[in-house]
């Protein structure tokens, strides 16, 4: 028997499962992951080799369901099955959004933990700050996780004052850091790789002294009459129990937390009895509020690639390229908000200018230009990695579509039924068509874009777009082309699903601690939020439970 078993080894699971062991190393600690340990696995370290994991074994290889507002195809969603998670595929973007967002999050469920200001020591704990000068009231010294930024890493892209001047075209300042809550404006990129290679959670998180089963799926959690978890069932039938007044943590991430409350007969009663589960507790909100950031990759013909611009010219090579990606600056923006404002009405009806969209300014979109192509297939295009080529790509951060996982059959190894119906508001819409016009506004209409670019590559049987493209034609290349950031969140939504102290509602002694649990879209990428997400839940559960 365990006092505390954890459920799923991702990114949360292994955090939690570390943190509580070496605060309380008197507690019994379970960790249960349904993939492997992939400490000795050949292209893990390397992030260059992420494409290579993609479809492998060591993904779960989930397709949505046909998106109904995206040509009705059906989107692949990568999420990993090994343990330490997300962070042994992601691209190490380590981007912690703006502090709006979070205090957003909070001013919802009433509850300042989850604020910017709340959740700021647990940023710090998880973090290594490469810069030691930096402000010591935002940033980390001693944590696990090593960052870096681009300059910081010594790489020197032959591009970098160019596309600062490009990117300065959108009225935007340079931001000297980015991960202090204000990221609006142009921001070198920070990622946390160290010295180039990725830091999975585990091997920075370390788990000696933790038990921790590998391979294994869980089933459902066992609840007792009087609503209690007690324990575990796995898919090959064992079980295993916690102490008495121990903790069972569900942190299988966005897609297999809300499968799993489900199986355990936590979700809508309708829904379950479909499926011939027994309702335990009625919590419909289970699985509901999916939301996905969604952005757009574009790709550019080099006017002067013979100038070894980007990767795949024999002459792009500087020092330290191989310490991160091919890539200089990250811009966040807002949108103009009296247009927003008309799109926003045409989906609630009629808003004041306090609506939350609209109040900040928000960190409407994300953007990126990297030195490579990468993933152009996905839109029907062949372009070689020959240093002939570029990309931009654009992140909607707020989107205000939501969808839902639910599930198609009481098998645990059955893949969840994932639906994010992506670009289905007007909000969504016409963010997304706003950041296809500032980059062809940027590539065609600016000194810096028409000396870099010659042409833009136009997806097969789609019309070339210029500046004036209509509403219909930006649509037709954002359905074809619009894909996921792997973001998913807010399926065990706090405030429905789980309480500020991350309890399950109407059972004693459930938690969730995962992406699940973020209630509404931060324009971040989540990896920050879920490492402090879970350093908090750490000092919530030793501090209400043991
Ligand atoms: C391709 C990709 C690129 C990304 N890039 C970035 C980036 O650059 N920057 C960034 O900040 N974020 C990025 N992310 C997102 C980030 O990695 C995730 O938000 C984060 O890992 C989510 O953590 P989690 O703990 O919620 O879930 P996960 O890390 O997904 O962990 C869930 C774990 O639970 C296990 N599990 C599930 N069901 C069961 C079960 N029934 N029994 C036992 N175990 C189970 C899974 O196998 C998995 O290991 C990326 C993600 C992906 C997939």
């Amino acid at each position: 028997m365990a006092d505390i078993i954890v459920v799923g080894g991702g990114t949360a699971g292994v955090v939690l499962a570390s943190r509580l062991h070496q605060q309380r190393p008197e507690l019994s600690i379970l960790l249960i992951e349904a993939g492997p340990d992939v400490t000795n696995h050949p292209h893990v370290s390397n992030p260059a080799e992420a494409a290579l994991l993609h479809f492998s074994d060591l993904d779960w290889k989930y397709m949505t369901v046909p998106q109904k507002h995206l040509n009705g195809l059906p989107r692949y969603n990568c999420a990993i099955k090994g343990l330490s998670g997300g962070s042994i595929i992601n691209t190490g973007g380590w981007i912690r959004g703006d502090a709006l967002d979070y205090d957003e999050w909070a001013r919802q469920v009433k509850d300042e933990r989850w604020s910017y200001s709340g959740l700021l020591p647990y940023f710090k704990r998880s973090e290594q700050h490469f810069d030691p000068n930096a402000d010591p009231t935002q940033h980390g010294f001693d944590g696990p996780i090593h960052t870096a930024s681009v300059s910081a890493s010594g790489r020197k892209f032959r591009l970098r004052d160019t596309v600062f001047k490009l990117w300065s075209h959108l009225g935007l300042q340079y931001v000297p850091d980015a991960n202090s809550g204000h990221p609006q404006g142009i921001a070198d990129l920070v990622e946390n790789w160290r010295d180039g290679k990725r830091q999975i959670a585990s091997s920075v998180y370390p788990l000696n002294g933790v038990t921790v089963l590998t391979n294994t799926l869980v089933r459902r959690i066992l609840l007792n009459s009087e609503r209690v978890a007690e324990g575990v069932e796995l898919a090959n039938g064992e079980m295993h129990m916690v102490k008495l007044g121990g903790q069972v943590v569900v942190s299988a991430g966005a897609y297999r937390t809300p499968q799993l409350l489900l199986l355990s007969g936590i979700g809508d009663p309708s829904h379950l009895s479909e499926h011939g589960i027994q309702t335990s507790v009625s919590l419909p909100e289970v699985g509901k509020n999916l939301h996905d950031h969604m952005m757009l990759f574009r790709y550019w013909k080099l006017r002067h690639p013979d100038k070894g611009l980007a990767l795949g010219s024999p002459s792009f090579a500087g020092p330290n390229f191989e310490k991160g990606g091919p890539v200089d600056w990250l811009v966040t923006t807002p949108i103009p908000t009296a247009t927003l404002k008309v799109a926003i009405e045409k989906d609630e009806g009629p808003v004041s200018d306090d609506h939350v969209l609209l109040k900040g300014p928000r960190s409407h979109l994300e953007m990126n230009l990297l030195y490579a192509v990468f993933g152009a297939e996905t839109q029907g295009l062949q372009i070689p990695l020959d240093g002939n080529s570029i990309m931009t790509y654009y992140m909607g951060c707020l989107p205000t579509s939501r969808g839902s996982v639910t599930i198609g059959s009481s098998d645990p190894a059955a893949p969840p039924i994932i639906d994010p119906n992506y670009y289905a508001t007007e909000t969504d819409k016409h963010v997304m068509r706003e950041g296809f016009r500032m980059h062809s506004r940027l590539m065609f209409d600016t000194p810096e874009g028409k000396e870099l670019v010659v042409e833009e590559y136009t997806p097969p049987g789609l019309p070339t777009l210029g500046l004036n493209a209509s509403d219909e034609q930006i649509d037709q290349r954002i359905k074809l082309g619009g894909s996921t950031v792997f973001h998913p969140g807010g399926t065990a939504a706090m405030g429905s699903v789980v309480d500020g102290s991350l309890k399950v509602k109407g059972v004693r002694n459930l938690r969730v601690v995962d992406a699940s649990v973020i209630p509404q879209p931060l324009a971040s990428h989540y990896q920050v939020a879920v490492y402090a997400i879970a350093e908090q839940a750490v000092d919530i559960i030793l501090s209400e439970s043991f």
